[in-house]
């Protein structure tokens, strides 16, 4: 994989921030987790007036070879359906884009189905669909290469429109299988806490899921490296995402997380460059079994908990209003001084 440089933001401005924060006409720490944001927002932007401008949102479509093996209750032709659906404006995820002002990117990373050419899906496609892991690697690392290195352009053209706050979502049949198994390599934890309904199986099938992912981790040969599980069990649209998350972490973007799709991709990524969580805000919590275990073992808290479990980004776009109030907060609210109130001396 290519190298990239992403560096912890210089921690020098937290005092000066915490300072400002401190000195606004409320008391100290009263408005909680948005102080947080605001701070962390403040550091990556090395300001102590941060500014949010042009957010974007790149959502990845991919199919899963796995998918043939039963691990879904959705079919797959779904992938192709919902991706035109989006650029057509009727997905879950096109309310939030439109409601918070971003720029929708639809891109083909490699869903099987041929798109006509001016659909407005961005024609990125790897293959059409990864390899069965049960049996096989689902992609060659030529393909790994190429699905990293789309994610940096991508990322690079978002920036380049001036945004300084991106979002990923994903879509994919079968896309919660190698996210399980990615989490349970990286992670450690039982492959069993990993599994889980994903686009909603009942317990049944959520148990046949378990059984077929678990044949897959017990065919696997491979050296276990972060880089070949990624490989080996990955999907296009997910180590897509990987690259996408690295590259603005080191162009110092500030990243929404969105559910357990895309925190196992921001996992993955912190594997390989640990720093990159600094620049990660964790949109919401969702309802797959193992996102809860996953964000614990991160150490971190999403800002929402609204039990939604689709995936397209929709909880990382939700939260953005949030990030939009902590920097508000550091813009428009007085300070004590300013506002000619008097400040609270006792603790
Ligand atoms: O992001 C999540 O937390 C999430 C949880 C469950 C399902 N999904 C979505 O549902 C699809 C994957 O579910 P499945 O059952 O086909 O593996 C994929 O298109 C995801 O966008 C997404
Ligand atoms: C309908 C549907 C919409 C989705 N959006 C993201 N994943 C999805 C899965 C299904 C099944």
């Amino acid at each position: 994989m290519r190298s990239f440089v992403i560096n912890k933001p210089d921690e020098v401005i937290c005092s000066l921030l915490q300072d400002k924060i401190d000195n606004l006409a409320k008391p100290k720490g009263s408005l909680g987790l948005l102080e947080k944001i605001a701070k962390q927002v403040g550091t990556i932007q090395q300001s102590l007036s941060p500014q949010l401008t042009n957010p974007h949102h790149i959502l990845f479509a991919a199919d899963h070879g796995i998918a043939e093996s039963g691990v879904s209750p959705s079919p797959k032709s779904i992938t192709w359906q919902q991706a035109l659906n989006f650029v057509e404006g009727g997905g879950g995820i096109n309310i939030f884009v439109r409601q918070n002002g971003f720029k929708l990117l639809v891109v083909d990373a490699g869903v099987d189905y041929d798109f006509e050419a001016d659909t407005g899906i961005i024609d990125r496609k790897i293959s059409k669909g990864t390899a069965n892991f049960l049996y096989e690697a689902a992609m060659t690392e030529q393909q790994m290469e190429q699905a990293i290195n789309t994610g940096v352009e991508l990322v690079e053209q978002c920036q380049q429109a001036g945004c300084n706050i991106i979002s990923f979502g994903e879509l994919g049949i079968a896309n919660t299988s190698p996210s399980s198994i990615w989490m349970s390599y990286l992670t450690g934890i039982d492959l069993k806490q990993c599994v889980g309904a994903g686009s909603g199986w009942a317990s049944e099938g959520t148990l046949r899921k378990y059984q077929v992912l678990q044949q897959a981790v017990d065919n696997y040969q491979g050296d276990s490296s972060a880089l070949d599980i990624m490989r080996y069990f990955g999907g296009y649209e997910m180590v897509m995402t990987v690259g996408a998350m690295l590259r603005a972490a080191e162009l110092a973007m500030i990243i929404l997380v969105d559910g357990f799709i895309m925190t196992n991709c921001i996992l993955m990524a912190a594997k390989f460059y640990p720093n990159i969580i600094n620049y990660a805000i964790f949109g919401h919590q969702g309802e797959e079994t193992g996102h809860k275990l996953l964000l614990d073992y991160m150490g971190v808290q999403s800002l929402l908990q609204l039990q939604f479990r689709l995936g397209e980004g929709t909880g990382a776009v939700c939260a953005f209003p949030l990030v939009d109030s902590a920097v508000r907060m550091m813009n428009e609210m007085k300070s004590f001084a300013k506002a000619e109130v008097t400040p609270i001396t006792k603790c």
